[in-house]
Parts: structure tokens; C-alpha cells; sequence
């Protein structure tokens, strides 16, 4: 039957089975994520016809232009969370520092902090290309009712909860893990409500795409340069398709369904190459492996990484798993 005349009751389980081994506090957690991404949802929706599209005129800690759906979404993510009294520190791609949401207050029983690129895929907003948000969630690890520390932060991402990203393109869609698996969430704007539209996500273990900003190519590590020539190679099942829309919520969301790897490596250009390994890279990370899935900077396990600084950034190798090992292989063998 198709979704239409499902009765609703029987897709409306967004309260239910994906949180059968979430605890309570968590769930409410997930669920202010729910709420700030049908706000963020209805401004990107409307983008075009408001004074919300182009660059604010800031720059964030990241020296990027800070564009005016990347302030609104940190605001609203942060607002939710904050009002909803269910964490105690937010990190945030926008944010200099991290921030704490009343931990020093001895009744604050909070115990999950949360790291956030509110807005991932900056540079498609006023392209109208699909954009995202990406979180993760930890247990802090300094005692309840005391203030946070950058070591609630800076935690292995082998230690998440929670992570899961919103993708802002043709749907809505809320995808995330608890670590039972991947569930994805389709938003039907009519009624407001997410629907499980698909259940038990896997990544295939054979891939034929390749997303990579090609236009870098000759900054890339030998390793890389040699996979990518594979890629490309007239061979058994290759050449593969290139594809790289230039959001990471969106590539990874294809290569989740298709199957496919995805690269952001270091280069001449970017030692660390760009993404961030705590709002981008481990929640990633946590959801490919949850999904059969792979990821590492070429070399270690992504959620191995021990992190030093909010803002670090790491090289970026993840999808299918079979795929993610041949990339890994050209590195070893560079
Ligand atoms: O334009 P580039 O250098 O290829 O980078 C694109 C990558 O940068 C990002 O936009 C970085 O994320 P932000 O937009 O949150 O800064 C990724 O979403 C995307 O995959
Ligand atoms: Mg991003
Ligand atoms: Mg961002």
C-alpha cells in the first residue's frame, strides 16, 4: 500500500519504536532536535522569499562567511534545546566556545551535552540546494550539578549516544541512531509529524559513486590521487559515478541508500583537510557504522580519534564498507 492511504497511526511511530532502548530524558532530547528541525525546516523552505538567504557579514571561528540560515538554525537549535531543559552544554559550528546551559545549577540533573553544525552545506543556501544539520550527543563526564568543562566536550566519538543529521532537500528527513541501528524519518509538513519512512538504514558494502571535490585534486595525498584513478579506471564494474552535491549530509544520505564513498581528505591546501571531527565527522561515523558503514581519516577509526580542540578538523573517509577499505589500502600502499 502506498504511504497515502496508510491510516496514520500505523507511520506515525515516531514516538515508539525508535526509542524502544532510549532512555526517557534522551527521547525528549531527540524529540527538541524534532521540534528545532520543523522550525529550521520551514525557514529553509522559504529561504527565497525572505530576507533570510546571503552571508550575515560575520565570520565564524572557522573563518567562513557566516551565511543567515547558519545564524538562524545555531539560534533555534540552541533556543530548543535550552528552553526544554535536557542538556547541560551545547557545542556549536557557529559558536567560538562551547556553551554551557545552567551546570552549575546543583538542581541541573542534565547529564547529555550536545555538539552541532547547525547548518551543514553552507555554501548551497542560496543555490537551493538540499542543505542539513548534524548533532551528536554525549553523557557528560564531570559530575552532575557542576559546571561543564571542555572534557565534557572533548570525548572520543566512540563515546556518543546519540548523532543523526536533517537533510532540508526534496523531503525532510530526520535521520539518526541511539545506537540500535539507523532509522530515518520523512516529515509530512501538512500535519507537522515525522513518519518512519526508513527503517533499519544500511549502508551496501559495494558502492559504484565516488563524491570528492575533484577541483583539489592535485593538493591530495599520492594515496587518494591513486584511488581516485582506480575510480575512474575502464575495469570490471569501473568506471564509477562521480557525484558531490557539496553538502555532506547529502552525499552521505545517497551514498547511504545507493551505496558509495565519500572523501574530504587532507590536502597541500588543508593539512586536516575541512571537516570538523566533533559535529561532523564522528556523528557521521557513528551512523555509518550503525548502518554496516565505514569511516576513518585513511589511517584510524574516526571515532578512535582522541580530540584536542572543539574545532579540530580531521581527513574525512566514509560509506560502503568494501569501498572505504580499497581507499584505505591506496593510503597504506602510497
Ligand atoms: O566546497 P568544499 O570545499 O568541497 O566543501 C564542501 C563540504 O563543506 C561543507 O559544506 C562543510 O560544512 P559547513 O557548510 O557546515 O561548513 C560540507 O557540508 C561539504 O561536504
Ligand atoms: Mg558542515
Ligand atoms: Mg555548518
Amino acid at each position: 500500500m502506498s504511504h497515502t492511504n496508510q491510516t496514520l497511526g500505523e507511520f506515525i511511530i515516531e514516538n515508539q519504536s525508535s526509542f524502544k532502548y532510549t532512555s526517557g530524558e534522551l527521547s525528549r532530547l531527540i524529540n527538541s532536535i524534532r521540534l528545532a528541525a520543523k522550525v529550521v525546516n520551514h525557514e529553509v523552505n522559504k529561504a527565497g522569499l525572505v530576507d533570510i538567504i546571503g552571508a550575515v557579514g560575520d565570520t565564524n571561528i572557522q573563518g567562513e562567511d557566516q551565511q543567515k540560515l547558519d545564524v538562524y538554525a545555531n539560534e533555534k537549535f540552541i533556543q530548543t534545546m535550552t528552553k526544554r531543559n535536557i542538556v547541560c552544554g551545547i557545542a556549536s559550528e557557529e559558536e567560538d566556545d562551547f556553551v554551557a546551559i545552567n551546570s552549575q545549577d546543583e538542581n541541573n540533573q542534565n547529564k547529555y551535552i550536545v555538539l552541532i553544525d547547525p547548518l551543514d552545506g553552507s555554501s548551497n543556501i542560496d543555490v537551493n540546494v538540499s542543505v542539513g544539520t548534524i548533532f551528536s550527543v554525549y553523557r557528560r563526564v564531570t559530575p552532575v550539578g557542576t559546571p561543564v568543562t571542555i572534557e565534557d566536550f572533548l570525548q572520543k566519538g566512540s563515546q556518543q549516544v546519540a548523532a543523526g543529521y536533517v537533510i532540508y532537500g526534496t523531503s525532510t528527513m530526520l535521520v539518526y541512531t541511539t545506537g540500535d541501528g539507523v532509522n530515518g524519518f520523512t516529515l509530512n509538513p501538512a500535519i507537522g509529524s515525522f513518519y518512519l519512512s526508513h527503517p533499519n538504514m544500511q549502508f551496501p558494502e559495494d558502492g559504484k559513486i565516488y563524491s570528492v571535490n575533484e577541483g583539489n585534486y592535485i593538493h591530495f595525498p599520492k594515496g587518494i590521487k591513486d584511488y581516485i584513478k582506480y575510480c575512474q579506471k575502464e575495469e570490471g564494474d569501473r568506471p564509477y559515478t562521480s557525484r558531490y552535491i557539496g553538502s555532506l549530509v547529502s552525499d552521505f544520505h545517497r551514498n547511504m541508500i545507493k551505496g558509495g564513498i565519500y572523501m574530504y581528505p587532507k590536502s597541500s591546501k588543508k593539512m586536516n583537510g575541512k571537516l570538523r571531527l566533533l559535529y561532523e565527522c564522528n556523528p557521521m561515523a557513528f551512523l555509518a557504522e550503525q548502518a554496516n558503514g565505514k569511516a576513518s581519516d585513511g589511517f584510524t577509526r574516526i571515532m578512535d580519534i582522541e580530540p584536542t580542540e572543539l574545532h579540530e578538523r580531521v581527513p574525512f573517509i566514509c560509506g560502503s564498507k568494501n569501498m572505504v577499505e580499497k581507499a584505505e589500502e591506496f593510503m597504506r600502499n602510497a
